[in-house]
């Protein structure tokens, strides 16, 4: 049975991704996304799941930062999951008396309307999971009144839920990611995702450009893109990037490769299924087929089989 550390303590929107993830897992929870991660390279865990982004927000910088930095990990499974935030306190709280509500940033920034509109003089503090919140304003002499989180960390912690569903839109899904050490890729299933990070040559006019060029000539369809500070200075980035299709396929092959050659460093971060399933469309000339016979064919010319 596989043991997979995870953003906890018990209850939170992560574990619920983890449960779907890998049923028959043991769960390790971690303090925070960072914690989790260092326990699969310290071989504590066998693997991590951890949330990436979410599609009203976009991304949780934590994770993607601690991907790109350290040891390498592998992304080998996604999942894509609607969330639902509750208001939940201390039996016999009142709405009305909450000033200090404690919670993770991905649910502040997506119950901003309730906050706005419920609880406008309340101020919001960051915590490091929505079930740690939950956890901390269980204990009787806890700075905070209320946390936001899923209704079953309250139970789990001994809460009441004073308001549900209280996220700004109904139909926002977080993208959650199961990562182990580096060994052997998923297999190629006609529907997969490769995610990896690029570092500049150099900072030059079209920079960007070329490296998005090694993946709009080979016909290779991102899924997402994201520049995260290298922290070397102002102006310096490096980029994330999520797309179609899986490293063994000669179009995402070429383009990988494109990359490593024009970049000073590119971190693969893994060929893995699509959690939504949906297979990418094949540009003409783009095929394995069409890879494999321009090489067959510029063998022949080499060769003076013209
Ligand atoms: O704090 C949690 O419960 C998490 O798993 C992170 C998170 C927070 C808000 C939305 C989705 C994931």
């Amino acid at each position: 049975m596989p043991k997979l550390a995870y953003l906890g303590p018990e209850g939170t929107f992560t574990e619920e991704a983890l449960r779907i993830l890998a049923p028959g897992a043991e769960r390790l929870p971690s303090t925070n996304v960072p914690a989790a991660l260092e326990a699969v390279r310290r071989g504590q865990a066998d693997g991590a799941v951890v949330p990436l982004e979410n599609s009203l927000e976009g991304a949780i910088t934590t994770t993607l930062d601690e991907l790109a930095r350290g040891e390498s990990l592998l992304i080998n499974a996604e999942l894509l999951l609607p969330v639902e935030f509750s208001l939940l306190a201390r039996p016999g709280t009142e709405i009305a008396h909450i000033k200090r509500v404690f919670t993770h940033p991905a649910a502040i920034t997506q119950c901003r309307n309730f906050i706005a509109r419920e609880l406008p003089d309340a101020v919001v503090v960051a915590a490091s999971s929505t079930a740690a919140a939950a956890q901390e304003v269980a204990l009787p002499g806890s700075p905070y009144d209320a946390a936001i989180a899923a209704r079953i960390a309250g139970e789990h912690y001994g809460l009441v839920e004073l308001a549900g569903g209280i996220g700004d839109r109904s139909d926002t899904v977080t993208r959650f990611v199961q990562v182990s050490r580096p060994g052997p890729l998923p297999e190629p299933t006609g529907a997969d995702r490769t995610s990896l990070v690029a570092f500049l040559a150099d900072d030059h006019p079209g920079a960007l450009l070329e490296m998005l060029t090694e993946f709009s000539v080979r016909g290779v369809n991102l899924s997402r893109i994201e520049s995260r500070p290298t922290g070397d200075g102002i102006g310096r980035y490096f980029f994330h990037f999520d797309f179609e299709g899986h490293v063994a396929d000669a179009r995402v092959g070429e383009a990988v490769s494109g990359l490593h050659r024009i970049c000073s460093r590119v971190r693969f971060l893994g060929s893995y299924p699509r959690a939504d399933a949906l297979s990418p469309q094949i540009k003409r000339g783009t095929g394995d087929d069409d890879f494999a016979e321009a090489a067959s064919w510029l063998d022949r010319i080499r060769t003076g089989q013209v």
